[in-house]
C-alpha cells in the first residue's frame, strides 16, 4: 500500500476528547448539561450498535443521552407525538431520530417535524436551507467528519476538482455543500445511478468521495494517481463490513483513503457530539 491512510478512528477520539473539554467549561460556567435524545424505532441490528455507540460517546464526553426505543410496530403519529414533546421539552437540547425508519412511517415527515434548533443530524429543510447559503447552524455529522479527514492530508483544497459518487440527503447532497462552501473552495462534480461515463469523471477526481452503498463499487480503473479516497460507505458482505471502495488496489494508487472500518463512520459520531453541544449553547444563550 502507498496511499496514506486516514485514521478516522484516532481522529475522531481526538475530536471527542477536545468536545470533553468544550463541554466541561460549557457546563461548569452555565451550570447546564448538554442532553441529547436519541429515538430508535425496531430492531435494526447495524441501528442498535450506532445508536449504543452514540450513548457511549455522549457518557464520555460529558453529554446526557437518553435513548427512546419503539417498536417496529409505532405508527407515524406515536412517533410524532414524541417528537413533539421532545421539541418543547426545556431539558432536551438536541434530538435524533435513527434512520433507517421502518416502512409505514414517512422519513422527510419526521425529520420535518424535529425543531430546527435541536436538529443535531442537520437534516431539517431550515438547517439543509442554512447551509446551502453558506451560514450553517449545525454542520451534517457525515460529510463534516470526510472534509475534516481530508484537512489531515490536504488543508488547502481550494480549486480542487472533487468528485462525489451518491446524491443522497444525508451524505452526498450535503458533502458537495461543504466542498464548495467558501473557504473549502473546490470544484464539485456529483455523480449518481443515472451519469453516463462515469469513470471518465471520477479520473478526474483530485478528492473521490464514495457514498453510494455498494460494496467495493470503485476500482482502481476509477481513481486518478495521487486522488484522495474517501469512503462513506458501510456494507457487510459473508458478515465482514467492506466500503464502497475496493480498498486494496484503490490504496496502492491513491495518495491518502479512509479504511472501513474505522474511518469514516467515528468522525460521524465525534460530529454529533459537537452539534449536541452547539444546540445546547444555541438554546442556552437565545433565554
Ligand atoms: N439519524 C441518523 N441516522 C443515520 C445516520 C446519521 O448520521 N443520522 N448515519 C448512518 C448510521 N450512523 C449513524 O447513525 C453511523 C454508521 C456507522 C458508524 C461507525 O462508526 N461505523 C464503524 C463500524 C461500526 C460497525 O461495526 O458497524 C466504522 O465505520 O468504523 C457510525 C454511525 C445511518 N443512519
Ligand atoms: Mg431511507
Amino acid at each position: 500500500m502507498s496511499a496514506t491512510l486516514l485514521d478516522g478512528k484516532g481522529l475522531a477520539a481526538r475530536l471527542r476528547e477536545e468536545l470533553r473539554g468544550e463541554v466541561e467549561t460549557f457546563t461548569s460556567q452555565t451550570g447546564v448539561t448538554p442532553h441529547l435524545v436519541v429515538v430508535l424505532v425496531g430492531e435494526d441490528p447495524a441501528s442498535q450498535v450506532y445508536v449504543r455507540n452514540k450513548e457511549k460517546a455522549c457518557v464520555a464526553a460529558g453529554v446526557k443521552s437518553t435513548l427512546y426505543r419503539l417498536s417496529s410496530e409505532t405508527s407515524q403519529n406515536e412517533l410524532l407525538d414524541l417528537i413533539a414533546k421532545l421539541n418543547t421539552d426545556q431539558d432536551v437540547h438536541g434530538i435524533l431520530v435513527q434512520l433507517p425508519l421502518p416502512k409505514q412511517i414517512e422519513e422527510q415527515a419526521v425529520l420535518d417535524s424535529v425543531s430546527p434548533l435541536k436538529d443535531v443530524d442537520a437534516f431539517h429543510p431550515e438547517n439543509v436551507g442554512l447551509l446551502v447559503q453558506g451560514r450553517p447552524r449545525f454542520l451534517p455529522c457525515t460529510p463534516a467528519g470526510c472534509m475534516q479527514l481530508i484537512a489531515e492530508v490536504c488543508p488547502n483544497t481550494s480549486g480542487m476538482h472533487a468528485v462525489v459518487l451518491g446524491r443522497s440527503e444525508i451524505v452526498g447532497k450535503p458533502m458537495g455543500l461543504l466542498l464548495i462552501q467558501r473557504g473549502a473552495d473546490a470544484t464539485v462534480t456529483t455523480c449518481h445511478s443515472r451519469t453516463r461515463n462515469l469513470q471518465e469523471i471520477t479520473r478526474q477526481a483530485d478528492i473521490l468521495i464514495a457514498a453510494i452503498g455498494k460494496a467495493n463499487f470503485v476500482t482502481a480503473e476509477m481513481v486518478k494517481p495521487g486522488a484522495i479516497v474517501i469512503d462513506v460507505g458501510i456494507n457487510r458482505v459473508d458478515g465482514k463490513l467492506v466500503g464502497d471502495v475496493d480498498f486494496t488496489p484503490v490504496s496502492q494508487i491513491a495518495s491518502a483513503i479512509t479504511p472501513v472500518p474505522g474511518g469514516v463512520g467515528p468522525m460521524t459520531i465525534a460530529n454529533l457530539l459537537k452539534n449536541a453541544l452547539t444546540a445546547a449553547r444555541l438554546q442556552t444563550f437565545s433565554k
